[in-house]
């Protein structure tokens, strides 16, 4: 039995993957009443993955205690509040499987890193990489990084999570696999400007790749490995966020570069644009990890308001030219 800790879009496309086209049980944990409901009587979520018919083995609810009893645990909320669901959990050694992309705000945390604080007797990995919930949902191919810091563990947890069309990759590198996941969601906002903008696709190439520079240079600084930010949870999933409206990170920037302030954008969200959070805290990392992050630094001062658009592609095209590598 499979436990789900979340019930959005990603939580229940991973939902629908661990039932293993329903020969599998599966409980998942939803805070909404409206959740839990349409899962159970509708198999469907119709709030956050509307559309997509899920597997009668899916069972929901608010019980948190009733879905920790399933081990592995997926852990599939936002970043911002992993650490104070995770908190709720009983003391047992269990596998948490970590799904969110984010860096903690006011601790500058990685998941892992809380969920260690707050479970300090789970067993942990980081699923992470090129996937938009409603595609994995309808079964189409995806593939993704399974990191865990012990190798036998990882190919355990991925042999048990793969389906014929979703393909883990295991991986040993756990903090490389969330850096990628949370940096690409600034630059996927930062590549939804030049959308917005009508700045042209050159730009956006640009800023891809300036980007991975940038994600590179964090990722190195914190103990990432060049090979994990080049794979699927990094360039793999930044190439895919910065190319599609299906992307809440790209959209919420695809809106600021038309004009549109980021409070109003923000204000009344029901799904989660992660990177709207991960972007001033990964600023405070970065500037004290003394690493440049100049592309990040301009995702700031829009979502802050303190400059236009205009007056940021301005600044980052003065800058001093310098050698690519
Ligand atoms: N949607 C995707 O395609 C996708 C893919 C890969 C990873 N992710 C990651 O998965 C995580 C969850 O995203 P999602 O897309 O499933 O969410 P979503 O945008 O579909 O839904 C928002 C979620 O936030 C939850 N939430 C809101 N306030 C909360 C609180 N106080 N405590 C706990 N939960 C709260 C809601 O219950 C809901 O589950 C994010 O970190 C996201 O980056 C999403
Ligand atoms: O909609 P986004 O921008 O949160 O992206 C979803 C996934 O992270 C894509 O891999």
């Amino acid at each position: 039995m499979i436990g789900i800790i979340g019930g959005g879009a990603w939580g229940t496309a991973l939902a629908q993957v661990a039932s293993a086209e329903g020969t599998r049980e599966v409980r998942l944990w939803a805070r909404e009443e409206e959740v839990v409901a349409s899962i159970n009587d509708a198999h469907e979520n119709t709030l956050f993955l509307p559309g997509v018919p899920l597997a009668p083995s899916i069972r929901a609810s608010g019980d948190l205690g009733w879905v920790a009893e399933a081990d592995p645990l997926l852990v599939v909320t936002p970043s911002q509040h992993m650490r104070a669901v995770l908190a709720q959990l009983d003391a047992r050694p269990r596998h948490l499987i970590l799904c969110a992309k984010g860096i903690e705000a006011g601790t500058m945390r990685l998941m892992h890193e809380v969920a260690h604080e707050a479970c300090p007797t789970a067993a942990l990995s980081v699923l992470s990489g090129p996937t938009f919930a409603h595609e994995v949902a309808k079964g189409l191919p995806t593939a993704i990084t399974l990191a865990c810091e012990d190798a036998d563990t990882g190919a355990r947890i991925a042999a048990l999570i793969a389906r014929p069309a979703f393909r883990p990759y295991a991986a040993t590198d756990v903090v490389g696999a969330e850096i990628g996941g949370a940096v690409k969601n600034v630059l996927a906002i930062a590549c939804g400007v030049v959308e917005g903008r009508a700045l042209g696709q050159n730009a956006r190439a640009a800023l891809i790749s300036r980007g991975f520079a940038e994600m590179t240079r964090f990722g190195l600084a914190r103990g990432a490995r060049a090979e994990t930010l080049a794979g699927l949870s990094g360039l793999g999933d930044l190439v895919l966020t910065c190319s599609s409206t299906s992307s809440r990170n790209f959209s919420l920037g695809l809106g600021l570069g038309q004009g549109k302030a980021a409070a109003d954008l923000l204000a009344d969200r029901r799904t989660v644009a992660e990177g709207a959070f991960t972007a001033p805290v990964l600023r405070a990392a970065a500037r004290e990890a003394g690493v440049d992050m100049p592309i990040t630094e301009a995702v700031c001062a829009l979502l802050e308001g303190r400059m236009a658009v205009d007056e940021v592609v301005d600044a980052l095209l003065a800058r001093p030219l310098r050698a690519e590598h």
